[in-house]
């Protein structure tokens, strides 16, 4: 057991023990009375960080709920794990690393040294690099090998390498240059790339082979399903083709290199940036080339802002320290195992997906620093739609399912296409929702509506269900960037309290160890092995039969 280790066991053990006694003491309390007895709840439980406000004040807490989780999160040394967040520290212990993915959005004057090199000037270099790349993209000046405009681009990429750029470009898609397609192949299923190049001319298509390690199968398996599209559509030899036609992000510089891909197409990143962290470093690029070098800048003062609230601010005021103390709350003392995820917006429909990876990812562990198993529950299960879809599919379990499902709801104030009143109805609806699911509606309340008491149980809404709602005034890269970086530290302050490193991933690595035995059984021409368990092997032997291959006994 680490020295910090220890002493985070030691220091947080009497915050944890005067939470379980405040939650069996207040188990019983309802928010319907908690906001009836106090008229100003509704602004006292607010915070605000840059233009992200949040409305915490529908969670099953008290003013006494908030002190003793700042009582866990002191405990626990926050600040201090907040200032070697910010100092360059080897936070990602099992891995050795620094997590310093701050530095991607840090302005040329800052300093963060990662092993002892200020990394903010590489930083800035690669932007100015990606910058000059985008504008001649965007201007029509990089030519195919061909000669043709690139009109299309494709990042192939895959896990972090695909979930930030993809939600960045969905959710900034108002401010994108319309006449530039992007899209994403991330999945090895050739469906997918069927899908996203059937109907473009190769000629105009330009491929970023997006991949940290560039050793990642299915990145690396559709990048050259990419370089076989475009030289059996093209006259011109490979050099000219990946020349003209891939650019790679990575940090793995001899891959890129084995791959053919010319070093001036290269935008490195660095083992400092996380996979699930990385939407502002050059993994970002195709965020760039559609919403231009400007836009893309916006997006990390955004996050630069709340980086700053975050290091800055006190605890108690500090946005994205009290929704991750909330979020521990919720998971650990009343026992809740999903969160979900709501934005009322349309262009945020990957939200959801890109949250799913940095929560779950992030801390989706059972040991502790120690690398002993950890006595709590970890990250819940995040998932979500855009509102009011998600009103008319599953919210029916959030209001009268048996678990209680913690939600976050996420509003912007204008409306990027008015039109009618179609943005008034939406907001009308998440704070419906919210109020719906805090106060519910009860037997007595159906039965002086005029509902039969018979039908009325199956009618009851119990309430009590929390939810944050965070409000923004409109959708810009600015606040986006904010909106990401306020999920980011409140993921990383629940790390902290849990004692778990939130910037590994190990568990990913054993489904990739096993498969290529199995695809080895798959294809093989003589007879497969089959040494798995019985059930791999009768599925393997299954599929061969229905694929046609060669048979042998099982
Ligand atoms: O960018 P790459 O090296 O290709 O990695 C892509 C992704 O694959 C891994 O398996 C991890 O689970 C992700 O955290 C990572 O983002």
């Amino acid at each position: 057991m680490t020295q910090l280790a220890r002493e985070v066991e030691r220091d947080c053990a009497p915050a944890w023990q005067a939470l379980l006694e405040h939650q069996a003491a207040s188990k019983d309390s309802k928010l319907a009375e908690l906001f009836a007895n106090d008229a100003q709840r509704g602004d006292r439980f607010t915070v605000l960080a840059g233009d992200v406000y949040l409305d915490y004040s529908k969670n099953r807490i008290n003013a006494q709920t908030v002190n003793l989780l700042l009582d866990l999160a002191t405990q626990c040394h926050l600040t201090q794990h907040i200032d070697a967040l910010f100092s360059g520290a080897k936070i990602n212990f099992s891995e050795a690393r620094t997590a310093s993915h701050i530095a991607l959005r840090a302005s040329s004057a800052d300093v963060l040294n990662v092993n002892g090199v200020n990394v903010v000037p590489m930083v800035h270099e690669v932007l100015e690099q990606m910058a000059i790349f985008s504008d001649r993209i965007r201007s029509g000046s990089w030519l195919g090998a061909s000669g043709k405009v690139i009109r299309n681009v494709i990042n192939v990429g895959i896990g972090g390498s695909d979930l930030g750029p993809k939600m960045a470009y969905e959710a900034l898609k108002y401010y994108s240059q319309r006449d530039i397609t992007v899209r994403f192949i991330a999945n090895v299923d050739e469906s997918e790339f069927e899908e996203a190049t059937r109907d473009l001319n190769p000629e105009e298509t330009l491929f970023i082979v997006c991949s940290k390690s560039f050793t990642t199968f299915e990145t690396l398996t559709n990048a050259y399903l990419a370089r076989a599209w475009l030289l059996s559509a093209l006259n011109n030899d490979v050099a000219s083709v990946l020349k003209s036609h891939f650019v790679a992000v990575s940090s793995n510089v001899a891959a890129v290199e084995k791959f053919g891909i010319s070093m001036s197409n290269l935008f490195v990143i660095w083992d400092w940036v996380g996979g699930r962290y990385s939407m502002c470093s050059a993994v970002g690029l195709s965020t760039m080339i559609a919403i231009g070098p400007v836009n893309f800048r916006a997006m990390l003062d955004g996050f630069r802002l709340i980086d700053m609230h975050v290091k800055t601010t006190p605890m108690n005021r500090n946005l994205p320290v009290i929704l991750g103390l909330i979020a521990v709350w919720n998971a650990n003392f009343l026992d809740s195992k999903i969160v979900a995820v709501l934005p009322y917006e349309h262009y945020l429909a990957h939200f959801p997906a890109y949250l799913q990876q940095l929560t779950m990812e992030s801390n989706g562990k059972h040991v502790n620093q120690a690398g002993e198993s950890i006595t709590v529950s970890s990250s819940p299960v995040y998932w979500g739609e855009p509102g009011t879809n998600c009103q008319h599919s599953f919210g029916q379990l959030l209001h009268q399912g048996t678990q209680i499902v913690p939600c976050d709801f996420i509003g912007f104030a204008q409306a990027l296409f008015p039109k009618g009143h179609g943005h008034d109805i939406l907001l009308a609806n998440l704070f419906a929702q919210a109020r719906a699911l805090a106060f519910g509606r009860s037997k007595e309340q159906l039965i002086a509506q005029g509902c039969s008491p018979a039908l009325a149980p199956q009618k009851v809404c119990e309430g009590n269900r929390p939810s944050n709602t965070l409000l923004v005034d409109q959708l810009t890269p600015s606040s986006l960037g904010q909106l990401v970086a306020v999920y980011e530290h409140s993921v990383f302050v629940q790390g902290v309290i849990w004692k778990i490193d939130s910037f590994d991933q190990w568990g990913v690595e054993l489904g990739k160890d096993l498969a290529p035995p199995i695809l080895a059984d798959l294809i093989a021409k003589g007879k497969p092995k089959l040494d798995q368990d019985s059930s791999t092997n009768g599925l393997i032997h299954r599929m061969r039969r229905l694929l046609g291959r060669a048979m042998y006994d099982n």
